[in-house]
């Protein structure tokens, strides 16, 4: 199977999971979030709205919040085509749909930082596999945006979300591939 075969099977999966499924697997991924001690002492954590039937990160994010970090969420770059501005996000705020229909904070009225001032990045991603391989939309948005972390001494931690049945035996690794520095499902925690 090819890479577009694959994310095209995965996210039709995904897409048709429980109600009862992604409520369970919500609330365990925040457990896991919420006590690795890899992201306790972050502050400042990228993380996604959820799209396509992703794990849905919005009750670690409200955990985030009560614990005074600052969250952020990815808008597409508005000048530089295929890259990602990290905007804060403040609940109740005005979100705007970009060209996939993601909802996404208006840049506009935002602090926006590019990727290698967080401390964390939460990655959304379509399968993964046992050695931190991550297979995303196939937009490269991702791969673009993370390049400029991938060798600075202060790189983000990056993070992927996904559920267990994300995880594939063995994905292609590509040059520009990122790879990831932990992988959280909804039963547990994988370390690179
Ligand atoms: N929740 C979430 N937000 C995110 C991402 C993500 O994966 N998840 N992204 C991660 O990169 C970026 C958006 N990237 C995307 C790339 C492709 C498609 C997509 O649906 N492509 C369609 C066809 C493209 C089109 O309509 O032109 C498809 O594959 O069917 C969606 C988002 C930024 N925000
Ligand atoms: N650092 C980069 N600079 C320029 N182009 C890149 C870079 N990283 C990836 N790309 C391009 O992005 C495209 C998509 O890559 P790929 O299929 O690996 O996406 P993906 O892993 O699903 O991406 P993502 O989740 O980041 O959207 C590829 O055609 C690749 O050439």
């Amino acid at each position: 199977m090819n890479k577009t075969q694959l994310r095209r099977l995965i996210r039709q999966q995904r897409r048709s999971l429980s109600a009862q499924h992604r409520r369970y697997a919500a609330n365990r991924f925040a457990n896991h979030t919420s006590r690795a001690p890899e992201l306790i002492a972050r502050k400042h954590i990228a993380v996604y709205w959820q799209n396509d039937g992703e794990i849905d990160p919005a009750l670690a994010i409200e955990q985030w919040l009560a614990q005074k970090k600052v969250v952020y969420l990815p808008v597409l770059h508005p000048f530089k085509a295929g890259h990602l501005l990290f905007v804060r996000y403040q609940p109740g705020m005005v979100m705007r749909h970009n060209r996939y229909g993601i909802a996404e904070p208006d840049w506009r009225y935002a602090a926006r930082l590019p990727a290698r001032f967080m401390s964390a990045i939460l990655v959304p991603l379509v399968a993964f596999d046992p050695r931190g391989a991550r297979l995303g939309m196939g937009g490269g948005y991702y791969d673009r945006s993370l390049a400029p972390c991938r060798d600075s001494g202060r790189r983000p931690l990056l993070v992927g979300c996904a559920y267990e049945f994300q995880k594939l035996e063995r994905l292609p690794m590509e040059s520009w591939d990122i790879p990831m520095h932990m992988i959280v499902t909804e039963d547990q925690c994988y370390r690179f």
